[in-house]
C-alpha cells in the first residue's frame, strides 16, 4: 500500500521510526514533512495528508504530533476523513474495526518504538466490521452533507 505520512516537530522522531517500520512491512511511504525537529505548526502538515485521503488519492494516512490531538482535530475537519487518536493496541483495533478510521493519529511523545510497531501492525491489518458500525459512521458523514 502507498501510505502518506506527516508530522510536526514533536512527531518527527516517531515519523522517522514509523517510515522505516512501514517500509520493512512492505509499504511505500510518501513523506509530507516536517523534516526536522525545528518548531512548526501541526495543521500545516496534517492538511496535506488529510487532503489526499479526503479526495480519494489514498485510502489510508498517518499523522503524528506530540499528543496526537492537534493533527487529529485538523484532519477531522475534512468530510471524508475519519481520523482516530490511537495510543494502545486496543484503540488501534477499535478505530479500524468499529470506526473505519482512514487516518491514524499517533502521540509521538508518548509512544516508544515497540508500541509504535504494534500499533502500526494492528491498525493496518484490521478490517472494518461494517453492519451496525456502517450505520453509525454514515451518521457522522451526514453532518457535513447538510
Ligand atoms: O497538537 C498538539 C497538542 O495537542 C501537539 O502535541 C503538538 O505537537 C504540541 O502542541 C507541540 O508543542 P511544542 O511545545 O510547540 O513543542
Amino acid at each position: 500500500m502507498i501510505i502518506p505520512i506527516a508530522s510536526d516537530h514533536a512527531g518527527f522522531p516517531a515519523k522517522e521510526t514509523s517510515k522505516k517500520m512501514l517500509e520493512e512491512m512492505g509499504h511505500e511511504v510518501i513523506d509530507f514533512g516536517t523534516h526536522s525537529e525545528e518548531s512548526v505548526d501541526y495543521a500545516d502538515f496534517a492538511v496535506q495528508v488529510a487532503e489526499k485521503v479526503n479526495n480519494g488519492d489514498h485510502e489510508l494516512g498517518i499523522l503524528i504530533c506530540g499528543s496526537g490531538q492537534g493533527v487529529c482535530m485538523t484532519a477531522n475537519k475534512y468530510p471524508k476523513v475519519r481520523a482516530g487518536l490511537v495510543y494502545s493496541k486496543h484503540s488501534a483495533e477499535m478505530t479500524r474495526l468499529h470506526n473505519n478510521a482512514n487516518i491514524l493519529c499517533l502521540p509521538g511523545r508518548e509512544l516508544n518504538q515497540s508500541q509504535i510497531k504494534e500499533i502500526l501492525e494492528i491498525w493496518l491489518n484490521t478490517e472494518f466490521e461494517g453492519g451496525r458500525h456502517e450505520r453509525r459512521i454514515n451518521k457522522i458523514e451526514s453532518l457535513t452533507q447538510q
